[in-house]
């Protein structure tokens, strides 16, 4: 195994009763990275992730995590890890510092009162230590959250969801964070359904029913879906949409703001038929980059039928 890799399995299949819920995956993680899993509910992300985290034992396949074997060393792996769930998962009525003391025993830390006062002035929580868990905003509960995963310094996090109903501002100090704990080694682990938490991944693996799609940096993810957009904006698009939502050369249409983006996979027959609304009064047609935000749109319309 590579010394940077942080995660390298091969083969990992899963089932629940008859049901496959991950088919032969394969994956190799960067150590220091931040890796995003995406793809439609129930297509095996979690299930894939905490497998490649010794949390949940494969049917077959197997490998590293952390250069430890994830069925033999599951208990040494699961000690390394910082788990950090969509569900608020700490005590409500307890209080910050009492909260992160709990889990330093939990991870029976040497010097436990010495890493609950580090870890609250570093995540600025000294000013709430005496607050009680429930009684704290959105933001400041992922903040004890995070906190509360990473005290024992983890080598993996996993994240799920994680900055799901928090505002802008939370969001952006969270993801801060999370690249400052990753440029001190730690790999980072995100199931999302969310493109902002996307976009902040250095590497995308897309999963639909147990199956990975694609897996690449979050950069090339676009061209690699294969998709043309333009996007055409203006006023009164509403006949344009229901126009093009069957003309030649158009696969997908989405609507952002007061433009529409308009994308497929034959760029000629595609720009023959939106040039055609150039020159309409107070509408312009311009060639687009295609984003993350289409590539995925695209990527669950094909595995939903794929699949479904
Ligand atoms: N312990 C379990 N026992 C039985 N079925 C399970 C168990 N864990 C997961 N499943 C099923 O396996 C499938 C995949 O679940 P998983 O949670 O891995 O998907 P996911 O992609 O993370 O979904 P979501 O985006 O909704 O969180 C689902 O159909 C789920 O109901």
């Amino acid at each position: 195994m590579s010394e940077a890799l942080a995660i390298d399995v091969k083969g990992l299949t899963k089932s629940f009763g008859e049901t496959r819920v991950v088919d032969d995956f394969d994956m190799q993680v960067p150590k220091g990275s931040i890796y995003g899993f995406l793809g439609p509910n129930g297509s095996g992300k979690t299930t894939t992730i905490r497998m490649m985290c010794g949390l949940l034992k494969p049917d077959s396949g197997g490998g590293t995590a952390l250069g430890l074997d994830i069925i033999e060393e599951s208990r040494t792996i699961k000690s390394r890890v910082g788990y950090m769930t969509q569900r608020f998962s700490l005590y409500g009525d307890l209080t910050v510092r009492e909260n992160l003391t709990f889990m330093a025993r939990l991870h029976a830390l040497k010097n436990p009162k010495q890493i609950v006062a580090d870890t609250l002035e570093e995540y600025d929580l000294g000013p709430r230590a005496h607050q009680l868990a429930d009684t704290l905003s959105g933001g400041w509960k992922q903040r004890l959250a995070l906190a509360a995963a990473s005290m024992h310094n983890p080598g993996l996090l996993l994240l799920d969801e994680p900055t799901a109903g928090v505002d802008p501002k939370a969001r952006r100090d969270f993801w801060d964070r999370i690249r400052g704990l990753a440029r001190k080694g730690v790999t980072v682990l995100v199931s999302t359904h969310y493109m902002d938490e996307a976009a902040q991944c250095d590497y995308i693996a897309f999963i639909a029913y147990g199956k990975k799609l694609i897996d690449a940096p979050s950069a090339d993810i676009p061209e690699r879906v294969g998709l043309v957009t333009w996007r055409i904006e203006g006023k009164g698009l509403q006949p344009i949409y229901d126009e093009l939502l069957n003309a030649e050369g158009v696969d997908q249409i989405a609507r952002f703001g007061s433009a529409l983006h308009v994308s497929g996979r034959d760029a000629d027959a595609l720009e023959r038929t939106v040039c055609a609304y150039r020159g309409r009064e107070g509408i312009s047609v311009d060639l687009a980059k295609t984003g993350l935000e289409e590539a995925f749109i695209w990527l669950m319309a094909g595995s939903q039928d794929n699949f479904t």
